[in-house]
């Protein structure tokens, strides 16, 4: 839905919009059944409805109410009344379209020239098929006031509406209402004998769809139109019945208070959040958006970060990297040396356990960070994983299918053809399209584009496509930020030293998966009962994160504040057996069950 990540729930659609819902359903509005029939009723009524019965004895009145204006395709109309006449003579002397037009709003060439249309029609088909006492078509270009609109309704045997575009349009519904009449009215002149109710609407208008008795037409196809005027006059008259009960019994149950009542309640399902939420107005021009926080959504207070990591005995930090510890708009992607070294003081605390936590490969991540022995990495969303530079890489599911790749590639190559500065990252488990350096509007909705493309192709393999920053990613179900981030705390307490100090941290979509997954990890055991739980997000923006650094400068900020409050390094030796033990822990069931030493403290 316009690129935006969307969910379809029963009958209806639900985006997530900078942290508001928005809800996306069809509710057709009805018409006010109590307004209607208090006209059904009124005096004036009976008397313009014996005239109008007197004035069309004897005829097969047709109806058209529209507002004269350029959509509502009048002229159409009147020139498939014209074919019809002639392709069924049995109609003439006998057939009149009663064509109200309330008159014009607006005004301008066009208008006028479908004025000068429809007054042309009407003179030649009066000219050509009227005979004394008979006028085919009786214009009526005036204000009509709904008592008179109501007689109309009453002796009309069908109702043409033939608009080019229109919203809903409740002509066909307020007619219905009338031909059924006031419940229980002893009107003389009411039309005695079963109800009965012709439609021929055109599949442009916003009620269309919800009358399925209706002769539906395409009303620029003249003959069409003709036909199924013809049609909806010369019907069965069990048949009208029939149609007219069908679509009144709707028109009476889905009426104004039903819309209303319904749209409340959805309204209500869909907003149930936003009073749990904070909306701020966030960027300039173009990049003006309101966006709705949490109130709980706070910046990452420096003093009582260090404060929580002076207290603490074990700890787990997490880092993504890219737009975490290096800024997406830098052109030099590696990191800075006071990157690496933070990192290093970080890694050199026994208590400490640090992962990089990123979507980039193995090689280049491993590439990077060779000065950085201690550090862990989680490659590819997790896909990879090796707990120091001294271990293996290993990969965190049984042997996946990538047969996948062959059907997403094909895709990407056509949208990277289309679109100038685009590329195709290839990784071992994913593929990525790259669009950072094409045109900045024209990639971003080759991307929603691409995104909705590649889903429908995949929609039956076992993968997940995700759009991050200037990329849409195709990797396996199962491979996230949020289930390796489970797999390391697990690892962590397999030891005996449940962390006590979580800090988590990231910009992207994909480390929302981080956030979310660690949101109720203490419930679940997998960390201390009073751990100090920091998930922090890069930038003020909707997340499941509960705190936000500005930038990237923050986040190096608070890190090096964590590292001047590290204690001091350990022994070589020590630190190695402490990376090595965990390391033998981290995967497979059986070397953690084979492993029975605890691990020394700080
Ligand atoms: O999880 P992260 O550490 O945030 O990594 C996510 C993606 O990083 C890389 O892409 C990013 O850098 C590209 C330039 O080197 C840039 O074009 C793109 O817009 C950035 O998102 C990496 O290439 C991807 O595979 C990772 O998924």
């Amino acid at each position: 839905m316009l690129g935006i990540e969307y969910q379809s729930k029963r009958g209806y659609i639900e985006l997530d919009y900078f942290g508001r819902t928005v809800g996306i359903k069809i509710m057709p509005v009805g018409v006010h059944m109590g307004q209607l029939e208090l006209g059904l009723r009124l005096p004036d009524r009976e008397w313009r409805l014996s005239e109008l019965q007197r004035q069309f004895q004897g005829k097969t009145v047709l109806l058209g109410v529209d507002d004269m204006d350029i959509f509502k395709g009048i002229n159409l109309k009147l020139l498939a009344f014209e074919n019809m006449l002639r392709t069924h003579p049995k109609w003439q002397g006998r057939a009149v379209l009663v064509q109200i037009a309330n008159p014009a709003r607006g005004r301008g060439k066009d208008l006028e020239a479908i004025q000068a249309e429809i007054e042309e029609s009407c003179q030649r088909i009066n000219g050509d098929f009227g005979q004394s006492g008979y006028s085919p078509v009786v214009f009526i270009g005036r204000d009509v006031s709904s008592v008179e609109k109501i007689a109309y309704y009453t002796i009309a045997e069908c109702v043409v509406v033939t608009a080019v575009r229109d919203g809903m349009n409740l002509t066909p519904y307020e007619y219905v209402v009338c031909r059924q009449g006031a419940p229980g009215s002893q009107s003389v002149s009411e039309v005695s004998g079963p109800k009965k109710s012709m439609l021929v609407v055109s599949e442009f208008i916003g009620c269309s769809p919800s009358l399925s008795g209706a002769i539906r037409v395409n009303p620029w196809n003249i003959e069409a139109t003709a036909e199924a005027m013809n049609e909806a006059i010369s019907m069965p008259e069990q048949e009208k019945q029939l149609r007219h009960e069908k679509h009144y019994r709707y028109v009476r149950s889905h009426d104004v208070a039903y819309w209303s009542k319904s749209f409340i309640i959805d309204l209500e399902r869909v907003c149930k959040d936003h009073f749990k939420r904070t909306c701020w107005g966030i960027g300039l021009g173009f990049g003006f958006r309101v966006v709705a926080l949490d109130p709980h959504f706070t910046k990452l207070n420096m003093d009582s970060i260090i404060n929580a990591y002076e207290l603490s005995e074990s700890r787990a930090i997490l880092l993504d990297y890219d737009g975490t510890l290096v800024p997406q708009t830098s052109l030099n992607k590696e990191p800075s040396p006071q990157v690496l070294s933070i990192i290093n003081t970080l890694c050199s605390d026994s208590r400490n356990i640090v992962f990089l936590v990123s979507g980039r490969d193995k090689d280049t991540l491993g590439k990077w960070f060779s000065s950085c022995p201690r550090l862990g990495i989680a490659a590819e969303h997790g896909y990879f994983l090796r707990w120091s530079r001294e271990e293996e890489w290993q990969t965190c599911t049984q042997a996946l299918d990538f047969g996948w790749m062959q059907m997403a590639k094909p895709v990407m190559n056509l949208y990277t053809e289309a679109t100038d500065g685009s590329y195709i990252e290839a990784k071992e488990s994913a593929l990525v399209w790259h669009h950072q350096d094409a045109d900045l509007g024209f990639g971003s909705s080759q991307a929603k584009e691409m995104l909705d493309h590649l889903e429908s192709v995949l929609a039956n393999e076992p993968v997940s496509v995700k759009s991050g920053q200037f990329i849409v990613e195709v990797k396996p179900q199962g491979i996230s930020k949020g289930i390796v981030a489970e797999r390391i705390l697990a690892s962590v307490k397999e030891r005996g030293k449940q962390a006590d100090f979580l800090l988590c941290i990231g910009d992207d979509r994909s480390d929302e998966d981080m956030f979310e997954n660690i949101a109720d990890i203490i419930g679940r055991n997998l960390v201390a009962p009073r751990t100090a739980l920091f998930a922090c997000t890069v930038g003020q923006k909707p997340s499941k994160a509960k705190f936000y650094l500005d930038d990237t400068f923050e986040v190096v900020t608070m890190l090096s504040a964590l590292a001047d409050a590290t204690g001091p390094e350990l022994e070589t030796d020590s630190a190695d057996e402490s990376v090595a033990y965990i390391s033998s822990l981290d995967i497979g069931d059986e070397q953690s069950e084979s492993s029975d030493k605890p691990v020394e403290g700080s």
